[in-house]
């Protein structure tokens, strides 16, 4: 029997290959009102258009003074001031402050025009009618906050590709931003193929098992903020795989599939996607789990189509380290940073092939552990219990116990 071997892209190489492919593809931008920008992906560089604060204000409750007239002062050798105004927290300050003067301010007020520092309310004593005595030295600027200083016009404030969070919402109310421009969510099917698949309502009949993939996938598709059109689950049949990637191409960004991916008897997807698309462009990826992986484009319909493997961990991982970082690259958007651990034993790996090994991460008094989870490739188990995965390089050997690796989390 002749059996076709896959021919295997490393992951780069796939990654770069999809990026080529989907260089017309754009990600829509919209609109939302700062109350709706929470979990969007900024499109467009916020950049401050007011100075934040507009007007010099104090920090503290106190008097508005020249700094230098409270050089020296102490306990012993206080500072006297005439009190020539008052400035309460929604007054323009219309005064200025000369030498051995001194204007009442509250925290927040708009500090007025001479004075260099402010003196805290707990320094000060009254002393005599419009008099007050300063038992505290300040120096220039102590408890002002300039014009500007917090946030300054031409600043970039949110940087496109950042996920607004509700700081980024807070700083938009400060500049008064009402609305900004985000992504509009890609939209995605996905489709489970097998003929052994049950949904997970139906009994489980001899030599069914139920269908992981497009529950897994849809709520990862939702977590990283992408609308899921429809999941589908489909037999192992030619036809029905061919129309239901058809009509989904229509209405979505992406579409994933799972299963069929390798070279089976049953194994469509491939074939699909090449008379739907002629453009399939990746079929293998020196990556273990996740080797059968399928990349295609549908250039007319401007949707990236994957075939992942039926493994729900592979098809996981799958997903994340091709489509979500196709993802990430057109929009700007950041993966959470990984968690740097010592692997808790030694590890061998495929050499030829990179390695994703899922680990737990516990804690530990002297720091993070990665204590690598063994299953076979289609546990679902280790699905479950992986904080994250550790990749080791294709051309690495394995890792020694103790070794420091950086635990991307899932
Ligand atoms: N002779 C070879 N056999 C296999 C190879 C190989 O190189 N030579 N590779 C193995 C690897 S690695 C993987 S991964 C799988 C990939 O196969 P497919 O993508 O064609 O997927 P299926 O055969 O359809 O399914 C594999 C496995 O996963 C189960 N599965 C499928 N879909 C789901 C789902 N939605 N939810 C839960 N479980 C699912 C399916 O029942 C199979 O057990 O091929 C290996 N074989
Ligand atoms: O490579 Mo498979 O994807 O081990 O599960």
């Amino acid at each position: 029997m002749n059996i076709e071997l896959l021919q295997t892209d490393t992951l780069t190489q796939a990654r770069e290959k999809l990026y080529k492919e989907t260089k017309n593809f754009e990600l829509k931008i919209h609109r939302v009102a700062c109350e709706e920008a929470l979990g969007c992906i900024c499109a467009k560089d916020v950049i401050a258009e007011e100075n934040v604060p507009p007007f010099r204000r104090s920090t503290v409750d106190g008097y508005a003074i020249i700094a230098g007239d409270s050089y020296g002062a102490g306990d012993s050798n206080p500072a006297f001031y005439q009190v020539t105004g008052h400035v309460n927290i929604e007054e323009q300050a219309l005064m200025t402050v000369d030498s051995g003067e001194a204007v009442q301010v509250q925290t927040g007020s708009m500090v007025p025009d001479g004075a260099t520092a402010v003196l805290m309310l707990e320094y000060t004593e009254q002393y005599a009618d419009g008099k007050i005595i300063g038992y505290k030295a300040v120096s220039e600027d102590e408890n002002i906050i300039q014009i500007g200083e917090d946030m300054a016009v031409g600043d970039c404030l949110i940087q496109r590709g950042r996920e607004i969070n509700a700081k980024d919402v807070g700083m938009m109310a400060a500049l008064g931003i009402c609305d900004i421009e985000v992504y509009v969510p890609p939209v995605v099917t996905i489709i489970s193929t097998g003929d052994e698949l049950a949904d997970i309502g139906e009994p489980l009949t001899a030599s069914k098992i139920r269908d992981i993939n497009s529950y897994a996938l849809t709520a990862e598709a939702r977590r990283m903020g992408m609308t899921v059109r429809r999941r589908l689950l489909v037999r192992d049949d030619e036809k029905e795989i061919l129309q239901a990637v058809s009509r989904s191409t229509k209405d979505s960004d992406i579409v994933l599939l799972s299963g069929g991916s390798s070279k089976g008897n049953k194994d469509y997807t491939k074939k699909v996607l090449e008379e739907l698309t002629g453009n399939v462009f990746t079929h293998g990826i020196a990556i273990k789990p996740g080797k059968p992986t399928i990349l295609a484009y549908d250039r007319e319909n401007c949707t990236v189509i994957a075939g992942l493997p039926g493994h729900p961990m592979a098809a996981m991982l799958m997903f994340r380290l091709v489509v979500i970082h196709w993802y990430c690259e057109k929009s700007g958007l950041q993966m959470p940073l990984p968690y740097m651990a010592r692997i808790s034993e030694n590890v061998s790996s495929n050499q030829g092939r990179e390695t994703c090994l899922p680990v737990q991460l516990v804690r530990r008094a002297d720091g993070l552990i990665a204590k690598p989870i063994h299953a076979k490739s289609g546990s679902i188990r280790a699905l479950g219990r992986a904080d994250g995965y550790v990749r080791i390089p294709r051309n690495q050997e394995g890792l020694n116990k103790g070794a420091l690796v950086w635990v991307e989390v899932l």
